[in-house]
């Protein structure tokens, strides 16, 4: 008898032979096909708190692959830097080689690529000591930067959502405030507004004000994005953003955006219904990037045919509203069901 103790299929916790630090695998699920998943490096108190992000990461990474009908399943790796050792050039090298080897441990049944703390350049470290690792530097053939696909998938779901919510895909005369220019909240930006979108924008980096004036943008303070009366608004900074204190406060009709884990509680989606206002899954609408590198450096497909899957992201949302219309359920709901249905 298969008797499920716990959700997942493997969590490795490993201390670096060269750098010392603690170094975690989750694997979720390979129900679909080998996991995929990033890197996080950041600083924790203890590896518990490491193992406990790559735990829940990991599942995330499933839901985001099985939503978006790719054949893989869901992992994260996470390095636990302790929260007082300086990260020196020497001492990062180290911990990417160390996870270079526990990733090879996997043989390929677990792929990694970039997230919050590494980037496209860290992956060619890791490629010294394995081949399972993606989203290399062009210059290294892989496709690099995935903030590009992000946005373009974010912008799939943003029409579809304004399709289905507000009546036309079009953007062109609509109000919408984009909570965090970094480096997908700019190309949203820019898009949007170059798309005739009155676009209001906001970020905790003061620099990114002089950003803002140079693109001709309005600015609002950080504090009052949110609140700011529009017809969408974009989280595209930080998770965390939706509780019951700033849904209570939003106004507009539809929020969509690339920002990972964006409710305090899965509960606040029933907040923004009872509200009216029509939340789209953030692992549904932020894919994008990970459709489109896996497509390529995996399934060998060329850019136009990745940025095709990645444009699906605009069907799936205008399902996933329909279904949810008909079910009078959220979109939250449904998509969970699409994943959990593909799951099996
Ligand atoms: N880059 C990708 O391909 C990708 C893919 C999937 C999901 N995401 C998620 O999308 C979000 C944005 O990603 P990114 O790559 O643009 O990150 P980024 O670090 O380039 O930009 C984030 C921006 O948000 C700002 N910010 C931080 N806290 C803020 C706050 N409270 N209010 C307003 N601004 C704030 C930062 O100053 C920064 O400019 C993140 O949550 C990320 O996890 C990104």
């Amino acid at each position: 008898m298969h008797v499920r103790f716990w959700e997942h299929e493997e969590l490795v916790v490993r201390q670096g032979s060269r750098s010392g630090i603690a170094l975690v695998v989750a694997v979720h699920s390979r129900v679909l096909g080998p996991a995929t998943g990033g890197c996080r490096l950041r600083r924790y108190p203890d590896w518990h708190a490491a193992a406990d992000d790559a735990l829940r990461l990991s599942q995330a990474m499933t839901y985001k692959c099985a939503a978006a009908g790719l054949p893989y399943g869901g992992a994260k790796s996470v390095i636990a830097l302790p929260e007082r050792t300086p990260l020196t050039d020497e001492l990062r090298e180290a911990i990417l080689e160390d996870l270079g080897d526990l990733i090879d441990s996997f043989d390929g049944a677990y792929l990694a690529g970039p997230d919050v703390g590494t980037g496209p350049l860290d992956m060619v470290v890791i490629r010294r000591r394995t081949p399972h690792v993606y989203c290399l530097p062009e210059s290294e053939g892989g496709t690099g930067s995935s903030s590009g696909p992000t946005a373009i998938g974010v912008l799939a779901a943003l029409r579809a959502g304004a399709a289905a919510v507000l009546g036309s895909a079009e953007v062109a005369g609509r109000r919408i405030v984009v909570s965090g220019l970094g480096s997908v909240g700019g190309i949203l930006a820019r898009t949007l507004a170059g798309s005739g979108a009155e676009v209001i924008v906001s970020d905790v980096d003061t620099r990114k004000r002089q950003m803002a004036a140079e693109l001709n943008l309005s600015w609002v303070e950080p504090e009052k994005a949110l609140s700011t009366p529009a017809d969408i608004v974009v989280p595209a900074a930080v998770g965390g953003v939706l509780s019951p204190d700033t849904v209570a406060r939003l106004d507009c009709a539809l929020v969509v955006g690339p920002a990972n884990n964006q409710l305090t509680d899965d509960a606040v989606a029933d907040l923004l219904a009872d509200r009216g206002i029509v939340w789209l899954p953030d692992f549904v609408v932020s894919a994008g990037g990970v459709i489109y590198t896996l497509s390529c450096e995996m399934d060998g497909l060329d850019h136009a045919g990745a940025v095709t899957r990645v444009e699906g992201i605009g069907e799936t949302v205008a399902r996933l509203l329909a279904s949810s219309h008909v079910n009078r359920t959220t979109p939250l709901r449904e998509a969970v069901a699409l994943a959990e249905r593909r799951l099996g």
